[in-house]
């Protein structure tokens, strides 16, 4: 295996975990951010986020002098031979994705590689970050602006699109381990490049001790920019759109009184449908589903197509949070004055993240209406009641439900998953109602121990 020098720009999620895992398999990575606080923190091994087994990588990769972090992005680009871009997109005030971090750094990438004159090999800008469709070319245009404001237009470097499809959480697992790898490029040398860069993943050759199960070769698929880039908006709208039809058949199995996690689990068994992302409940948020199926409608809409599943998707994820409110109304009737527990508060289990997480528009709506609001979350407490002040933080399960009335089941952690529904009911106040939105408790377990038990899509 060839040794690469990798830069890879942004430590954020996708950034921290793609260098750790790069430098893991053997290349040298420097991560680079525009975040001076950020990068001192990760040269004395202090980690930005939350995410399962990264310390450890980064650690790992920093003491084998395989990894290190600057905040220097021109000097790291004369000297690498591959830039990832890994930073941050976000939606845009129409919900297109806004590019101007993509952008920056392109620029930037420019103007290091005229001043760093001829390159024996063209350098290798391979795109992470989610971005439309017709960014590559964008990417490839700023690259271009920036070399020419630097005084030297003629620089060698090929623009590659490499979508990330690690979920957080697990995000290292599926670095690693991913089900594929998706490049696109119009030059079959900068993908060969690629191929050979990944090599270790792609043929599961690096050590075994994470997972010690024999692992197949990972698929590696090459194709043009445009459908790389579209690639990813289409899983990320795909998985969103799952999600959103089992909470459709979720309200109707309510009104039949059918089982939705039966209903699943039937239907999953089919090849053809699979049993992954049929869990019904409060619906997708985090920072990918929404921002992602927000950019691929604004997409569409700009080539005047009217994208009707996408719309509903949505409609229907809008649907399932108000829910909450509407089970919470049933059993409480009024809301005011009444005390709310909220279990479980970042977007999903073993993230510290909060974008689009359904927890702070519930707490919203809630105290809207009279409640009083008390959050547990085993990592975000503290910095969800900062971004929803409505929001009183809790550190522990049972000191949220002392004395609520009700309690919500917002994300499902293993904090929550193990909650006893005798202790939890002896702490709390009359009605003593329990919304599972994540389907995630016993619901005879629960009802015996005294808690009224709502879940969604079942009695
Ligand atoms: N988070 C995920 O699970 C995930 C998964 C797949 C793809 N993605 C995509 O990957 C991209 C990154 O997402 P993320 O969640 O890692 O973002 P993030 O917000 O966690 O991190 C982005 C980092 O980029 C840095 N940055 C921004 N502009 C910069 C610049 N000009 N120069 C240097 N550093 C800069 C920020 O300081 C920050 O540390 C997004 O496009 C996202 O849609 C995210
Ligand atoms: O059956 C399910 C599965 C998930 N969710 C919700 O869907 C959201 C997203 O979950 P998940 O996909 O596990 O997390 P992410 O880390 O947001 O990962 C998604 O978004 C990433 C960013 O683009 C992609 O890289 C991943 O492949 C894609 O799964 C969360 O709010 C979950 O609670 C459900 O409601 N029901």
């Amino acid at each position: 295996m060839r040794e690469f020098d990798v830069a890879v720009v942004g430590s954020g999620y996708v950034g921290l975990v793609t260098g750790a895992c790069l430098a893991y398999i053997g290349h040298r990575v420097t991560c680079v951010d525009k975040n001076e606080r950020r990068v001192a923190d990760l040269q004395r091994g202090k980690m930005p986020i939350y995410e399962p087994g990264l310390e450890e990588m980064v650690a790992r990769g920093r003491s084998a002098g395989q990894l290190r972090f600057t905040a220097d992005l021109p000097g790291c680009a004369r000297e690498a031979e591959v830039v990832f871009i890994a930073v941050d997109t976000p939606p845009g005030e129409d919900g297109s994705a806004d590019l101007s971090n993509v952008a920056a750094v392109a620029r930037s990438i420019g103007r290091a590689l005229s001043e760093a004159g001829e390159r024996e090999r063209p350098l290798i800008v391979v795109n992470k970050s989610t971005v439309p469709v017709g960014s590559g070319d964008y990417v490839s245009m700023l690259v271009r602006e920036g070399a020419e404001e630097a005084g030297n237009g003629s620089v060698d470097f090929r623009v590659v699109s490499n979508p990330e499809f690690l979920r957080e959480g697990s995000a290292v697992y599926d670095s690693l381990f991913p089900d594929r790898i998706v490049l696109g490029a119009e030059s079959r040398e900068a993908l060969d490049t690629m191929r050979e860069l990944y090599e270790p993943i792609i043929e599961q050759s690096f050590p075994a001790e994470m997972d010690p199960r024999p692992k197949a070769a990972v698929p590696f698929v090459t194709t043009d920019l445009a459908s790389a880039e579209m690639i990813k908006y289409a899983a990320n709208a795909f998985l969103a759109t799952k999600i959103s039809f089992i909470n459709e058949i979720a309200n109707i199995c309510e009104l039949v009184g059918a089982d939705v996690s039966s209903v699943a689990y039937g239907i999953g068994l089919d090849g053809r449908i699979g049993p992954r992302f049929l869990s019904a409940g409060i619906g997708w948020g985090g920072s990918c589903f929404p921002k992602d199926v927000s950019a691929l409608r604004s997409i569409a809409r700009e080539y005047d197509y009217e994208p009707l599943l996408l719309d509903a998707a949505v409609c229907v994820n809008e649907r399932q949070r108000k829910q909450v409110i509407s089970k919470l109304q049933r059993e409480l009737h009024t809301l005011k004055g009444k005390r709310v527990a909220l279990l479980g508060l970042t977007f999903k289990p073993n993230t510290d993240d909060l974008r689009e997480a359904p927890s702070l528009e519930i707490a919203r709506t809630l105290s809207s209406l009279g409640a009083r609001v008390v959050g547990y979350d085993p990592v975000a407490a503290k910095e969800a009641a900062r971004l929803q002040p409505e929001l009183k933080a809790a550190f522990d399960p049972y000191e949220a439900l002392r004395g609520a009335h009700a309690a919500v089941v917002v994300t499902e952690w293993e904090e929550v998953r193990s909650l006893d529904p005798a202790r939890a009911a002896s702490l709390m106040e009359e009605p003593r109602v329990l919304v599972d939105g994540r389907n995630a408790l016993d619901p005879e377990r629960c009802r015996r121990g005294g808690l009224l038990y709502r879940g969604f899509g079942r009695a």
